[in-house]
Parts: structure tokens; C-alpha cells; sequence
């Protein structure tokens, strides 16, 4: 452009020190975007240099070999601010101008690169440690924040106190226009703030106090859960037939609100990789839009400098026509048409037709047959002018169809598509704004605060400042942010005086190289064999619709040639500073959402670790004491239980074997309750004599059951007592059924003791002789005979006694006498003895019963028997009683195991939370500090200028 520069080129401004300081620049070869037609600087292209080593895309070619004087960023860079040139009369102050406006451009640039590394950097610290959080979350399953609601006022249904929202960087400022507007029109729609990612949606921070006031603006009605309030990104969306969110939320298992809440996690991550993608994209969609037959496609024409897009003074755009740079098409320069109902995609050739450019007429007049195409071309202009491909900023063209009833709608929702960045609107000079053009405008005004505004056709206008001051007037109306900036952002121009390079095709110098674009122009402007300067219906040119009532003559020409460079100035600016808002923007505010709600999650999260550490920490304080007690309760019993057994056991051995010994050595003692029948009978009452002793010994024996029996109850319920002690209630109680002991051996001993009563049982002539000294009324006889008797059994005294008598009785009365003597004391002998039975039998079976049961060991083997059951019988109560008391020492290791585990658990979550609200919140404040609002301090000096 330095071409049309109609103070010549390489001509630095006598104010630009820099410049003239420096021999090379100057006079050299812009090797960076240029914004507007002036001449580059020297220090212009040291800030080229600077954004081409800012890492981002900025900066097509450096080529600046000398970098011995070059401007360094120093830690002050980022409020570098360009000098103010001394402004010098005439072309030098318009050349400084114009230097001003590059370098502001660039210092734009170099705070858009800025802005974009950090935030492309907090993405990516973001997506690190939300996936650490998920790793953490299946560790240790994240809480979602409780949500306590305030107690209703009386009548009136639930209205929580309102969240704070997060900061919303996005775009378009002046909220307070745009809220009052609002406001006005809508009183009864209290929507939610939520995370805006899109174009248009600019929120800033918002205070307690502010969400309060709002909230009392909100009808009461409407409920709005707290928990969106407090979540804007990780929001977990459920839905269930009549339950509120937040209580479907408290109903749902920890684990399962962690699943949800990976879930949101994945979509975030996989929302900011798509922002990252977005915040590195170069390109910028320019959406010209106004009404019919208001020159927008002849404006787009003469940004392109080329003719391509159809001309007509009948309405004929009746699609969206995109113009893209043929680089994005392999370099082939062709249309591509896109059915209704088709989503473009270039490399899908279903989705669209391929036409020539030369039919691109036809095609955009084709309303019903085609949506939209894609007009790939390239670019004349050299690389420093271009539009489409200047390596800073890539502009997409997006010819809109007229403005009417029909197409408002569609243009409108085209217009809020997240891509577009610029709305360019065109409107005619000489029709002013129409009804359409009015409610687009208005309307778009909500999403978009400013507005690029085309007045075309000014060259018709015969009283230009009263169309201005007009236009205008509407303009403070429609918008009035683009009407406080309309120096820059409000251009009066005529689009058809700019030369163009005729047809589809390029243009004579070819259009593909970047210098060849500009040798289709001479200085003037004119196209090549443009013979006449002030003819405006020379081929080269728009404005076949008739010559202009004004611009006659070289200088007019050049007027709106500058006027449409400013434009061109103006709007790359514009274009920049909206990308940054609309590509940077929704980061921002994501980020923003994102690690506020990161940062509240971990707070909320650490607290809760936090009071889950103290509450384990205190239980397994409690429990130590409890688990100590159980062991030694453990062995205690053990002991308490073991005695209890071998006590009982003893007692009862002791018990029946002193029962046994004593009841088997008196049995004859005992009445026994046999009759003795007499001599005849005797036999008989051994017999039944010895089963009656049996039977007293078998009763002994089951009487030394039944206190066997009693005794293991009582063991039986001492062991319950320790249970009971020791284990409380999860003691579990046996039934004891005492019955069922002893069951077996009961008729053993019949069979075991086997004997027969013998005659000398009968007769115990010792006992006999024993008891008749006894007896004081004895016969004579019997005293012979017992004198006798006893002499005899006496032994050597008996004859000593037999001649005693003889002597006494002579010897032939003891011949005599002998016989009879002997006789009768024999009978009388015998009739005693017989009549001592009942006396001798019993002892003398009693003495044999004895001898044969001891020769059994019955004694012993009976109390072993009867203490061996008890013992039995009292170990499986005990074996039980030791196994609960093992069983709780057990369950309290477990526990305390289980407990130390939660406890470290959450140690680590309480330091990992912590960790996470420090670093989300670093990783946020510095996201807050990417100022996309403000302008940068060169702009700020192109707009003092
Ligand atoms: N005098 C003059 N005529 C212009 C200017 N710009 C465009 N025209 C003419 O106005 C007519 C309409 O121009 P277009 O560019 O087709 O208008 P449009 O807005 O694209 O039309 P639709 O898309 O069909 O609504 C053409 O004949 C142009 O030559 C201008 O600045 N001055």
C-alpha cells in the first residue's frame, strides 16, 4: 500500500527520529502488517521483530538482517507506549500519523500474543490438574458441596441467597447500556449467569452486594438451585421426576457423585482443549451485513481489491457468500456450493458442489438451490496489505444477503455464531438506516456492543456533513458504544471508487505473488490502461452505476482512496482487538468458571478431609484404649473360664468318687429293702440282695450325675456371666439343655459286676463266734459247745479243754455224754449259724461287690466319666465365649486398621485438596490478570491521535 501512499513512499515523517536516525528503515521494505496506507517505521519493524519471537503467529517475514539497534522488550514492554511524534504541518504530520496507528497495531499485537501464551498456558496447568483430581477421585472420592437452604419466609417458596458469580471477562463491555436496556425490556426474566463462552456474552465479576440487589429484582418464584449458583462449570446436570437437583445430589452415593463429577471433569478437559485450539487459531470471520443494494459486495470487492463477488443495482446476494484464501483450498481458486441441509466440509466433496469462480453469479442468485458457499481466491494484495492472508491476523469475508424480512432472521443468527468476531454493517448514504437495518442493529447491540459501520456511497451524498451529522444521530441511537467511538469505528465511504481487478479470475499481474497484487495500480490508483483520471466508469473500477455528483479530479480521488485506507486501518484494528475478545475471551471466562469452581470444589473438599481426619484421628483415639481392654478381656477370660472348667471339673471327680467310695463300702448298711425269706429262701435273697446293691450304687452314680448336671449349669451360666461382661451384646447366648448329658452307660454296671453267691457266704463263722460272746443268755450247751468250739478252733487249747471235762465228768460218764454233747452242739451250732444269714450275706456281698468294683476301678472311672461330660459340656459354652472374644479383638484390629487407612486417606486428600485450592487459585489469578478489556497502550495513542 505504501504504493497509494500519497506522501510518497519511503518518505519517513519529519517528527519520526527514529526513522531518519536510521538509514535502513525507512526507506525499506515493510516486513510486518501494515495498518492503513502509511509508511512504515523503523521501530515498526522492530516490534516485528519482537512479536515474531513472542513464540505466537504474528509476524509473516521479519528479514531485518541488522539487529544491532533493535528495540529490546525490556521488563517494561508491556506498557511500552509509543512516542508522541511532534505532529509537522502537512504530509510529514499525516506519515507520523499513520506510523502511530502501525506501531499501535503492533504493540496490540504483541499484548494479544501475550495474552494468548497465558492463557494457552493456564489451559494447559488447568487440564494437569483436573486430571490429577480425577486420579484423586478414584482414590479418594470427591464430595460435591452441600447445599444448605435458607429457611423459606413465610408464603413464599424457596429463594436461595444468590451464589457469587464468577468473573465473566467476555467481550463486549458496557454492561450497564446494555443492562439497563435489558432491564427495561425485560423485568421479568432473572436468568442465570452461567459459564458465557460465546461471542457476546460480557459479564464482569459480580459482587455479594450486586448479586443481592439482583436477587431482589428476581421475581421471588423463581427457584433457581443453589447448587448452580455455586457451580458454573462442573455443574453436574441430573434430573429426576420430582426431586430438585440438589437433593437428588445429597441422595446419591459418594462414589457416585465422583463418577459424575469424572465425567464433568472429561468435558472440561476435553471444552478447554477445544479453546486452546481456538485461542491458536489465526483466523477471523468479518460477517458485511446490511441492507439490499447497499454496496456490501462491492465493499467487499474493494477490501479484496478484486471484482468477485457479483455487483448489481437489483438485489442479487441471496446466500452467504464466504471468501477465503485460496492457501486453505491447496491454492485452487474455485467456488464451492453448498446445498440446503449440508454441512460443509471441504474435504467431504458430498457436502458441496465445486463451481468455477466466473459462475459464482449464478450461484449467489440461487437462494433455493444453495445455503451458503465457500469462494476460495487468491489474494492480489501483497502480504503486508492483504486481508485474506497477511500472516497476523487471517480474515474470512462473509458476504451476508440484504437485509429484508426474510433474511434478518437468518442473518441475525448468523451474526451470534461463535466464530464470527466482526459484524461489518453496510448502509447506504442515501437511504440511511431502514427498518431492518434498525431492528438488526438494535438487536445485535445486546450481543455486540460496537459495531463496524460502512456508510456507502458516500460519493452520491451532495451535503456530506449533513448525511454525517444524520447518520450519526441514528447511529448514537441504534449503538451507542459504536457511536462513542465512531472516529474509529463509523466511516463514510465509497466503495466503488476503489480500482478493482476485473472478473473471477486475477488480475493481469497475476494475483499469486505478494508484489505482483500492487502492480495492477499505478500511483493514482487507476487500473492499467485507465486513460482518463476522472472518468469513475473506467473498467477498473465499481461505480458502473452511474458517475458520482462529486470527486471529480485526481484529489477527490485520492480522498476516497484514504478514506477507504483509513477504513481499512480502522478495521484491522477493530478486527484484532475483537479477536481478542472473541477467541481470547471465552478462555478467559472458562478458565475463570473452571477454576473457581476447581478452587470451591477443593475448598470445600479439604474441609471436609479436614473433618475427616479429626473424626478418624479421635476414633482411633477412642478406640485404642477399647481394642487394649478387649485383648486383656481375651486372655482374662480365657484364664477366668479355664479355671471356671477345671474347678468345676474337680469338684465334681471329688463329689463322686467320696459319694461312690463311701456308698459302696456301707451298701450293706443299707436298708435295702429285701426280706429275708428264711433258710429256704436264702439263695434267693442273695440274689436279690445283690441286685439291690447294684442298684443303690447305680443311684449313687446317677445322683452323682445329677449334681455333675447342676454344677455345669452353674459353670454353664458363669460362662454366659463372663460373656455378658466382656462382650455385651453381641454376646450370643447357647441354650443349655442339661437333660442331655449322661446319656449313655446307664445299665453298665449290671454288666460289669459278675458274681455268684457261695455257700461261705452264708456262713462267717468269725463274725458268728464275734457276735455269740456278745450274747449273755447262752445255753449250756452252747457254752459247752462254744467253750468247746472255741478250744477246738482254738487249736491246741481245745484238747486242753476236752480233758478238762473229762476230768470233771470222770471218763465213762464222758464217753456217755460225748456223743449227745457233740450232737447237739452241732445242731445247735448249725441252727445259729443258719439263723445269722441275714446279717453275714449282705456284708459278705457288700465285701465282694467291693472288691469286684474296685478290681473295675469303677470308683475313678465313674467320677472321670461324670467331671470328663462336665468338662464337655462346659467347653463348647467357653470355645464359644473365646471365640466371640477373639472374634471382637479381631473386629477391633480391623477396625483400627481400616481407621488408620481412612485416616492417612485423608491426610493426603487434606493436603492434596489444600494443594489444589492454593494452585487453582494461583493458576486463576493470574488468569485474571489477562486484561482483554482495556486497550493497549497503543491503541490508547491512536485513538489521542
Ligand atoms: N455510486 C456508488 N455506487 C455504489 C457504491 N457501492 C456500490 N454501488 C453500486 O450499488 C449497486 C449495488 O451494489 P452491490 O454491491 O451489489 O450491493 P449489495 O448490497 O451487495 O446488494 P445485495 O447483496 O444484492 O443486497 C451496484 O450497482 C454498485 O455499483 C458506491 O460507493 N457509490
Amino acid at each position: 500500500m505504501s504504493s497509494d501512499n500519497p506522501f510518497g513512499s519511503g518518505n519517513a515523517s519529519p517528527g519520526a527520529s527514529s526513522s531518519s536516525n536510521n538509514p535502513r528503515g525507512a526507506g525499506g521494505r515493510p516486513q510486518y502488517m501494515t495498518v492503513g496506507s502509511g509508511s512504515t517505521s523503523e521501530s515498526a519493524a522492530r516490534l516485528q521483530a519482537i512479536l515474531d519471537e513472542d513464540s505466537g503467529y504474528g509476524g509473516s517475514m521479519t528479514g531485518d538482517e541488522n539487529t544491532e539497534n533493535a528495540w529490546h522488550p525490556g521488563p517494561s514492554q508491556d506498557r511500552y507506549t509509543p512516542a508522541h511524534t511532534p505532529l509537522g504541518a502537512g504530509e510529514g504530520s499525516a506519515a507520523s500519523e499513520h506510523e502511530r496507528k502501525a506501531l499501535a497495531s503492533h504493540v496490540h499485537q504483541l499484548f494479544y500474543n501475550q495474552n494468548r501464551t497465558a492463557l494457552g498456558r493456564a489451559i494447559n496447568q488447568t487440564v494437569e490438574t483436573m486430571k490429577k483430581l480425577q486420579e484423586m477421585n478414584t482414590k479418594w472420592p470427591a464430595h460435591y458441596p452441600t447445599v444448605q437452604r435458607p429457611p423459606s419466609p413465610p408464603g413464599q417458596r424457596n429463594a436461595p441467597r444468590p451464589g457469587l458469580h464468577h468473573t465473566q471477562s467476555t467481550m463486549d463491555n458496557n454492561r450497564g447500556v446494555e443492562d439497563s436496556s435489558r432491564a427495561s425490556e425485560e423485568p421479568a426474566r432473572p436468568m442465570m449467569r452461567r459459564a458465557g463462552t460465546s461471542l457476546g456474552e460480557s459479564q464482569s465479576a459480580e459482587s455479594s452486594g450486586d448479586a443481592t440487589k439482583r436477587e431482589t429484582k428476581i421475581a421471588p418464584r423463581l427457584v433457581t438451585p443453589q447448587l448452580a449458583q455455586q457451580f458454573s462449570v462442573l455443574k453436574i446436570e441430573l434430573k429426576m421426576e420430582g426431586l430438585p437437583q440438589t437433593e437428588i445430589v445429597h441422595s446419591l452415593e459418594k462414589t457416585s457423585v465422583a463418577s459424575l463429577l469424572d465425567n464433568q471433569i472429561n468435558n472440561s478437559i476435553r471444552h478447554l482443549f477445544s479453546l486452546r485450539e481456538r485461542i491458536e487459531d489465526t483466523s477471523s470471520k468479518v460477517l458485511v451485513t446490511g441492507d439490499l443494494n447497499a454496496g456490501k459486495s462491492t465493499f467487499c470487492n474493494a477490501l479484496l481489491r478484486r471484482k468477485v463477488l457479483p455487483e448489481d443495482q437489483q438485489p442479487c446476494t441471496s446466500i452467504f457468500c464466504e471468501v477465503l484464501d485460496a492457501r486453505e483450498n491447496t491454492g485452487v481458486e474455485e467456488v464451492h456450493a453448498i446445498p440446503h441441509g449440508f454441512v460443509y466440509n471441504r474435504n467431504d466433496e458430498s457436502t458441496y458442489q465445486v463451481y468455477p469462480l466466473k459462475q459464482l453469479e449464478e450461484i449467489v442468485i440461487d437462494g433455493d438451490r444453495w445455503s451458503q458457499c465457500k469462494v476460495y481466491i487468491r489474494d492480489i494484495r501483497p502480504v503486508d496489505q492483504s486481508l485474506l492472508n497477511n500472516g497476523v491476523v487471517d480474515i474470512a469475508l462473509i458476504d451476508a444477503p440484504g437485509l429484508n424480512n426474510d433474511s434478518l432472521k437468518t442473518t441475525a443468527v448468523f451474526a451470534r455464531q461463535e466464530e464470527i468476531d466482526v459484524v461489518v454493517f453496510v448502509v447506504s448514504a442515501a437511504n440511511h438506516f431502514t427498518l431492518s437495518a434498525k431492528e438488526f442493529i438494535f438487536n445485535a447491540a445486546r450481543e455486540k456492543a460496537y459495531m463496524f459501520m460502512v456508510v456507502n456511497g458516500f460519493d452520491m451524498i451532495r451535503d456530506q456533513k449533513r448525511c454525517q451529522e444524520m447518520i450519526l444521530k441514528q447511529v448514537a441511537h441504534l449503538s451507542p458504544a459504536t457511536f462513542k467511538e465512531s472516529s474509529e469505528l463509523v466511516h463514510f465511504v465509497s466503495s466503488n471508487a476503489i480500482p478493482v481487478v476485473q472478473g473471477g479470475g486475477p488480475g493481469p499481474g497475476g494475483p499469486g505473488g505478494s508484489g505482483s497484487g500492487s502492480s495492477s495500480f499505478d500511483d493514482s490508483g487507476k487500473n492499467p490502461g485507465d486513460n482518463d483520471d476522472d472518468d469513475d466508469n473506467d473498467t477498473g473500477k465499481h461505480g458502473d452505476s452511474g458517475s458520482p455528483p462529486k470527486g471529480k479530479g485526481k484529489g477527490k480521488e485520492k480522498e476516497k482512496q484514504q478514506d477507504f485506507d483509513e477504513l481499512e486501518a480502522s478495521l484491522r484494528r477493530f478486527v484484532l482487538e475483537k479477536r481478542a475478545r472473541s477467541k481470547l475471551a471465552p478462555a478467559k471466562t472458562y478458565l475463570m468458571n473452571v477454576l473457581g469452581d476447581l478452587s470451591t470444589l477443593a475448598s470445600v473438599n479439604k474441609d471436609v478431609a479436614q473433618s475427616e481426619y479429626d473424626r478418624v484421628t479421635k476414633e482411633l483415639q477412642d478406640l485404642e484404649p477399647v481394642f487394649e481392654k478387649s485383648k486383656k478381656a481375651r486372655s482374662q477370660a480365657d484364664e477366668d473360664v479355664a479355671t471356671q472348667i477345671e474347678t468345676t471339673g474337680q469338684e465334681v471327680y471329688d463329689l463322686t468318687r467320696g459319694t461312690l467310695n463311701s456308698s459302696i463300702a456301707h451298701v450293706a448298711e443299707n436298708d435295702l429293702g429285701v426280706e429275708y425269706p428264711g433258710i429256704f429262701g436264702a439263695y434267693n435273697y442273695a440274689d436279690d440282695l445283690k441286685v439291690a446293691m447294684l442298684n443303690h450304687i447305680t443311684e449313687t452314680v446317677r445322683w452323682c450325675e445329677a449334681r455333675g448336671r447342676e454344677k455345669t449349669v452353674q459353670g454353664v451360666s458363669g460362662i454366659k456371666q463372663l460373656g455378658l461382661l466382656h462382650l455385651g451384646d453381641s454376646y450370643t447366648d447357647l441354650t443349655f439343655r442339661s437333660e442331655k448329658m449322661f446319656r449313655s452307660k446307664r445299665d453298665a454296671l449290671v454288666r460289669q459286676v459278675e458274681f455268684e453267691p457261695e455257700l461261705w457266704d452264708f456262713f462267717d463263722v468269725a463274725s458268728i463266734w464275734e457276735r455269740q460272746e456278745k450274747v449273755a443268755s447262752t445255753s449250756m450247751a452252747v457254752t459247752v459247745a462254744g467253750v468247746v468250739g472255741t478250744r477246738m478252733i482254738g487249736g491246741v487249747g481245745w484238747v486242753d479243754g476236752a480233758l478238762t471235762a473229762t476230768r470233771l465228768v470222770g471218763a465213762n460218764n464222758m464217753r456217755r455224754l460225748l456223743i449227745p454233747g457233740l450232737i447237739l452242739t452241732a445242731v445247735l451250732g448249725i441252727s445259729y449259724t443258719l439263723s445269722q444269714i441275714p446279717h453275714t450275706l449282705p456284708r459278705r456281698l457288700s465285701a465282694k461287690l467291693s472288691a469286684q468294683l474296685e478290681a473295675l476301678d469303677y470308683t475313678h472311672s465313674n467320677a472321670t466319666r461324670i467331671s470328663t461330660e462336665v468338662r464337655r459340656a462346659l467347653k463348647y459354652p467357653a470355645d464359644k465365649l473365646r471365640e466371640g472374644l477373639q472374634r471382637n479383638v479381631e473386629n477391633l484390629q480391623e477396625q483400627r486398621k481400616e481407621t488408620s487407612k481412612v485416616q492417612s486417606e485423608s491426610e493426603v486428600a487434606r493436603k492434596y485438596f489444600g494443594n489444589l485450592t492454593r494452585e487453582s487459585r494461583e493458576i486463576r489469578s493470574r488468569v485474571e490478570r489477562v486484561d482483554l478489556e482495556g486497550p493497549a497502550p497503543g491503541i490508547a495513542a491512536a485513538y489521542d491521535a
